[in-house]
């Protein structure tokens, strides 16, 4: 399944650039961006990611999983769906990047309750700044963040700035995966 996930990424995801023309969340410039929305929106993609990510998860016992919206929002999704198929099921959740101003104000939408213990899913991680808001506004709301899974690790520092404050990071592909399948497909 990884492979298939790497080779769907490879196909769909992965830019490249002489030139370092990608804008990045954190507001460096790169040669390269991974755009994982093409894959986690295919119905092949959610397949993959969510058995792969179930995976990286089942030892956790974890009660439900999320992260920041939107980048997160089918990654979490998928990983549910998948928990319930294989007999060990947990929820999925999405934090805001904003507050709502209207309706009933969450920051965290789900089905959740104070004191549970939760993954922090993300697709792809640079400098870990994402996944540290997700996990910030989720131990804000009283949620326990046992682990941090992230679809695609950059390998820019932001795992290691991730385990400072949530020791248990987990990839599911590195850079160095994608880019030795990129160029062996080039
Ligand atoms: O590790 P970092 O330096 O934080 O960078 C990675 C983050 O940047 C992207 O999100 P973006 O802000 O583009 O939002 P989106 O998921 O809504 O497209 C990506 O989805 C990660 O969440
Ligand atoms: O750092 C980012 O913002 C970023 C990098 C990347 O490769 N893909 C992405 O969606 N975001």
């Amino acid at each position: 399944m990884k492979n298939e996930l790497i080779d769907l990424l490879c196909k769909k995801s992965f830019q490249f650039s002489e030139e370092p023309v990608f804008k990045l969340a954190s507001g460096q410039t790169s040669h390269y961006y991974i755009n994982c929305k093409p894959v986690t929106l295919s119905s092949r993609g959610l397949y993959l990611i969510g058995h792969l990510v179930f995976d990286a998860l089942k030892d956790r016992s974890i009660e439900a999983v999320g992260g920041m919206t939107f980048g997160a929002d089918p990654i979490a999704v998928a990983a549910s769906l998948i928990s319930e198929t294989r007999g060990a099921p947990f929820a999925a959740f999405s934090i805001r990047k904003t507050q709502k101003d209207h309706g009933i104000v969450k920051w965290i939408e789900g089905d959740l309750s104070a004191g549970q213990r939760v993954a922090i899913v993300e697709d792809v991680a640079t400098t870990g700044g994402s996944s540290l808001k997700a996990i910030e506004r989720a131990r804000s709301e009283g949620l326990f963040v046992d682990c941090v899974v992230m679809l695609v690790d950059r390998e820019e520092g932001g795992a290691e700035n991730i385990q400072k404050t949530v020791p248990e990071v987990r990839s599911i592909v590195t850079r160095a995966e994608l880019l030795a399948a990129y160029r062996g497909g080039q």
